[in-house]
């Protein structure tokens, strides 16, 4: 056997342990046959469903991921390497995934993302849309807006791909085109998002899709605990997207929470 390093997921409120045994290839997460589970303080058929549950959710968070050589797995790692560094919360590899999905489905020629960050879920984004769509940028911090640049020119995108606006979603979007938009991308300021879905509604074409990122805080959204002004502004995001008939929903258990709903 050779020796290769475990990689370990905690779960804390099941106070178990998931232990990967990493493929043969290093860096590659993908489940192999050698792969097992041990959930310590579990018994029996619980202990195998809760750890098989786990490993799945890591194989799901995985399985998208573009080759690790090719432009967009390059410029990926760089901006997620530019997000660590500067403290920012990139969208997690599985949530990638699923934005690049919706772009797609949705043939989206325009997009609007709040929250640019260092560029990961823009990637993940201009990737999906067609060949000729512009994604249009929001972040009130230029710096971390010139490493999304630099990511974005990694990745093979040309510069009339993307138009990056350095400023506060809530002054920016109102200046936005009513209609014009396929799918709106939200992952700047939690406190906002149900100005953010105000907007949306009004810059989304007819079947277009608003997305929320984070939604769950960190599990901080379903505890019964009293919460943060964050989280409870976050109940109400849920509450008024189940509850608006303008809006067809759906909460995707990916990263933090994937909040979606397309406009009726
Ligand atoms: C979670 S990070 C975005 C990460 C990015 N989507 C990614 O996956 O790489 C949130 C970003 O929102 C920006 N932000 C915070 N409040 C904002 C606001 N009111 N308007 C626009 N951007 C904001 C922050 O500067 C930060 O870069």
């Amino acid at each position: 056997m050779p020796s290769t390093r475990r990689r370990v997921v905690p779960t804390p409120r099941l106070g178990s342990t998931v232990v990967l045994r990493p493929t043969s290839e290093p860096g590659v997460r993908f489940p192999s046959e050698v792969d097992t589970v041990e959930a310590r303080d579990r018994r029996g058929q619980e202990r195998a469903i809760t750890g098989n549950r786990l490993t799945s959710w890591a194989f799901a968070e995985a399985y998208g991921a573009p080759d690790a050589e090719s432009a967009e797995g390059t410029a990926l790692r760089w901006a997620r390497e530019r997000a660590r560094e500067a403290g920012v919360r990139a969208v997690s590899p599985g949530t990638g995934d699923a934005l690049r999905l919706l772009a797609a489905v949705s043939g989206a020629r325009a997009v609007v993302e709040i929250g640019t960050g260092t560029g990961v879920s823009s990637i993940h984004l201009l990737t999906g849309m067609r060949p000729e769509a512009v994604l249009t940028t929001v972040d009130t911090e230029p710096e971390r807006q010139q490493f999304a640049r630099q990511a974005f020119r990694l990745a093979g995108f040309a510069a009339n791909r993307t138009r990056i606006i350095p400023g506060h979603a809530l002054d920016v979007l109102p200046r936005l085109t009513d209609g014009g938009y396929d799918l709106v991308f939200c992952d700047g300021d939690r406190l906002e998002y149900l100005e953010c879905l105000a907007e949306s509604l009004r810059l989304l074409r007819p079947g277009g899709m608003v997305c929320f990122a984070g939604v769950f805080a960190g599990g901080r959204t379903v505890d019964s605990a009293a919460a943060p002004t964050e989280v409870r502004r976050l109940r109400e995001l849920l509450r008024a997207v189940r509850e608006s008939p303008q809006l067809t929903p759906a909460l995707l258990p990916v990263g933090d929470g994937l909040l979606c709903a397309a406009r009726v």
